[in-house]
């Protein structure tokens, strides 16, 4: 194949069209400068197309269906069953049906260049882009390349999986029909919601994890969610391995975990973690190692072991990086990185002070997350372990949200938990952790009282309406007590 050469010079590079990478651009682009967006496959990433989106799509029909069915009349009123291709069809929309017009369009309209194909670093502030017709783009950028290729699913080396083919979060996002036995390998985000959208679906789930259910939150989130999965008819294998998975001719697949059980299902998704987008990168150009995640500074300028490279003109922002594997995150660094760049590139100094304009400081003191299992999680900022390893003198207050006035006249019967993590020298709030139902929009109100640093004492007067969830609050502050 003939190759043809194009040459680009921008004042910015961002390789990965991801949700992390297309909002770096939108705030070089609004900062005055110009920027190219180098993209091999969809515009919108993993997130849109195989990962947030498309899984929340298949699990929101199960969650309104759970919740018509905990109340005695509302669940008298709702029949049948869900209808898997009706869920399908809904995920699909969510998905423009796996085409990135609507979001090329953005693109467009945000006046970012957007150049399709394989980036590579080729040098200093340099990038070819390799297309699908083998076609070649040179760019340069006057100020910055910015590394946004995000992650891919982790296959580990159990002998006989690569061989079984395994679905990834792919295969499970973008389904068009349900297996009538699923086992899921990993007990992490990914394993525990697929656990609940697959079993919800019809699936017979059996979930294997070397370590607890949700190893990344507090222990008893983990608990009340990995019983609620046994309720649904999930068999949970924990603190267990699969030593060896192999497919038959007739298609099914065998795991034998470490315990010597069997497990027979008709596909096998591989919920293990995620591996950096860096393998076929140019790393090596720069005196880095390919495959590895990036490490950056405070600035988001990737570093190595000795430090800075070169004058800081490459950087790393989301699931690259390695600082918060969450999208919300992602864009989040791409915020203040895009304006970081083009307030350089103005001449000004960055603001990289804790809680600065430049500075990515939540990705350290309060990480949001929502785990959208049944019942839900929410976490944000420390857990009381992770407090404690941080060296800060850790008090937690723990309270029942079924007894929640507003809890119990949500859902019958609802259960469910919660935990403030409080810094007892400074008297705030470090950590909040929640799990029951329909609790998703209970985090922000704990982040904003975490990032604001909030005194406890001036918390008892931010005054939660009766009679709803939130009164948790009230709760939790009345038994850490007033004169704490
Ligand atoms: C099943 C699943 C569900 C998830 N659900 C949630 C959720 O509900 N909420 C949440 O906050 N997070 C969720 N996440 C995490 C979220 O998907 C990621 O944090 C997010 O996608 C990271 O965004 P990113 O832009 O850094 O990378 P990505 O979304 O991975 O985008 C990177 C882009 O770079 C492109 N690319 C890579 N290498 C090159 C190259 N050399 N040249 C050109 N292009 C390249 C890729 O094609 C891709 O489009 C989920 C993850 C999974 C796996
Ligand atoms: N709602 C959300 O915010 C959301 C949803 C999905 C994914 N994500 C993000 O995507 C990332 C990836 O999620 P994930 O669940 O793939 O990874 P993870 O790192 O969260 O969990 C991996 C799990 O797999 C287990 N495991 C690893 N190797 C194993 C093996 N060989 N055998 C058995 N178990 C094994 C681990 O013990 C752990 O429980 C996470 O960082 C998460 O934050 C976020």
């Amino acid at each position: 194949m003939t190759s043809t050469s194009q040459d680009l010079t921008v004042d910015v590079i961002i390789i990965g069209a991801g949700p992390t990478g297309e909002n770096v651009a939108d705030r070089a682009v609004q900062g005055g400068l110009t920027a190219a967006i180098v993209e091999r496959e969809l515009v919108g990433g993993e997130c849109s197309y195989w990962a947030c989106m498309p899984t929340k799509a298949l699990l929101r029909d199960a969650a309104a269906l759970r919740a018509a069915r905990a109340l005695p009349a509302a669940g008298q009123a709702v029949t049948g069953t869900l209808e898997a291709a009706a869920v399908f069809a809904r995920r699909d929309e969510f998905t423009s049906h796996w085409k990135d017009a609507g979001q090329v369009e953005w693109l467009t309209g945000a006046g970012i260049t957007l150049i399709r194909g394989h980036g590579r670093i080729t040098g200093t502030r340099t990038v070819t882009v390799t297309a699908s017709d083998g076609t070649t783009t040179d760019l340069e950028a006057r100020h910055a390349v910015v590394v946004a290729t995000g992650s891919a699913a982790l296959i580990p080396p159990i002998p006989g999986l690569e061989e079984a083919r395994p679905w990834t979060n792919r295969e499970a996002a973008g389904a068009q029909s349900v297996p009538e036995r699923l086992a899921i390998i990993g007990g992490g985000v990914v394993g525990a919601e697929m656990a609940t959208a697959y079993s919800a679906l019809g699936s017979q789930v059996t979930l294997i994890s070397r370590t607890r259910l949700l190893p990344s939150v507090e222990k008893f989130a983990g608990e009340q969610v990995a019983e609620a999965l046994r309720t649904y008819g999930v068999t949970l294998h924990l603190d267990l391995g699969a030593d060896e998975v192999r497919r038959d001719d007739s298609g099914e697949v065998h795991l034998t975990l470490s315990d010597g059980t069997e497990v027979t299902a008709d596909e096998v998704l591989v919920a293990t973690g995620r591996v950096p987008s860096t393998k076929d990168l140019g790393l090596e150009q720069v005196g880095l190692e390919p495959g590895s995640w990036l490490k950056v500074d405070d600035a988001l300028a990737v570093i190595d072991d000795n430090g800075q490279l070169e004058a800081g003109w490459l950087y790393a922002a989301g699931d690259v990086n390695h600082r918060a594997l969450l999208t919300h995150h992602g864009k989040y660094q791409a915020r203040a990185l895009g304006d970081l760049i083009a307030a350089k590139a103005r001449g000004e100094e960055p603001d990289l002070s804790v809680w600065g304009r430049h500075a990515a400081t939540a990705d350290e003191r309060a990480t949001t997350q929502v785990i959208f299992t049944d019942p839900e999680v929410v976490a944000v900022g420390h857990s009381a372990e992770s407090a404690e390893a941080a060296g800060i003198e850790v008090g937690v207050v723990d309270y029942d949200l079924g007894s929640v006035a507003g809890a119990s006249l949500h859902a019958d019967g609802y259960h469910g938990q919660a935990r403030m993590v409080i810094d007892e020298q400074r008297k705030v709030l470090v950590g909040f952790t929640a799990v029951g139902p329909d609790i998703s929009e209970l985090l922000h109100a704990a982040t904003i009282a975490i990032v604001g640093e909030v005194p406890l004492d001036r918390l008892w007067h931010a005054v939660p309406a009766y009679p709803t969830i939130s009164e948790i609050w009230l709760r939790l502050l009345e038994t850490a007590g007033r004169d704490r």
